[in-house]
């Protein structure tokens, strides 16, 4: 079995008397699509931060990709390949959905500000290759269309889908989806659920999910791990956990939206 590209020991944080997230242990493999639920409030969100490099654990350690990665600051952790979309989408509403891929593009890509300047030969094969790069991106999601509009001006669904393309412009290895289906209709949740198995298998990454919509998790993880207030209550396949007691009295227990389907 290959070596884990996410290993999370005991990952803990506090906030003043509240334990967010509470020993948090979970390996996530370099091919693995792997769901996190739990009831609102349960500590997801505040999962992602701390592998996204938001927040640094209280206790506990974070490894990726065999490097230990606490205190790390997020734009480090991009350059290592992780890469996340948010809850509330985070486009640069004002510039064109070309140029919100475009600046991701450059995270990962330095041509050198003395060649930047001088527009040398290398910055503009480098400026080519960025557009050539971007516009296969776009061509992949059926964005290039929509190529000169604002972000801002997108249909929902596509803004959601613009996030995931921006996150994926940086070549992560895990790539964190926030809650990508919330808003979406069910046609645009049907898509959704192909779109994330395409984008593992095309760009063999690893994917952590937060959704709610049982049916989306249920329908694509291979492994999903359920959070109730900050702690780890279950692990296991969806059919595990669909019959676990402690999973089923977690989502009894509240009125939380983990029924919707
Ligand atoms: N920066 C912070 N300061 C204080 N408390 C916080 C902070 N961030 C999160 N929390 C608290 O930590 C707990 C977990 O929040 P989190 O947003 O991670 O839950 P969640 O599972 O993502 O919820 P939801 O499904 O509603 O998005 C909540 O009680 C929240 O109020």
């Amino acid at each position: 079995m290959s070596s884990p590209l996410l290993q999370m020991d005991k990952a803990t944080i506090r906030f003043g008397g509240l334990t967010a997230v509470s020993e948090l242990s979970l390996s996530i493999g370099p091919h693995e699509l792997v769901g996190l639920i739990g009831p609102n409030g349960a500590g997801k969100t505040t999962a992602f931060n701390l592998i996204s490099g938001v927040y640094k654990p209280t206790d506990g350690q974070i490894h990726f990709n065999g490097k230990r990665v606490c205190g790390l600051k997020t734009h480090q952790l991009t350059n290592l390949g992780i890469a996340r979309t948010f809850q509330n989408i985070r486009l640069f509403g004002s510039l064109s959905v070309f140029d919100n891929v475009r600046a991701a593009t450059q995270l990962h890509r330095s041509h050198g500000i003395i060649n930047a300047l001088w527009r040398g030969k290398g910055f503009l094969h480098s400026e080519s290759e960025v557009e050539k790069e971007v516009l296969e991106l776009l061509d992949i999601f059926d964005l290039r269309r929509l190529r000169d509009e604002d972000a801002k001006s997108l249909p929902y669904g596509d803004q959601r889908r613009l996030e995931i393309v921006r996150a994926l412009a940086t070549r992560p290895k895990l790539l964190l989806l926030d809650e990508p289906a919330a808003g979406m209709n069910p046609t645009e949740k049907e898509e959704l659920m192909y779109l994330i198995q395409f984008i593992k298998d095309k760009f063999q990454i690893a994917i952590l999910l937060v959704e709610h919509d049982m049916k989306v998790v249920m329908g694509i993880c291979q492994k999903i791990a359920v959070l109730e207030y900050g702690k780890k209550i279950a692990e296991g396949t969806p059919e595990q956990i669909q019959k676990d007691p402690k999973v089923i009295a977690a989502y009894l227990g509240t009125e939380d939206e983990g029924a919707e389907s």
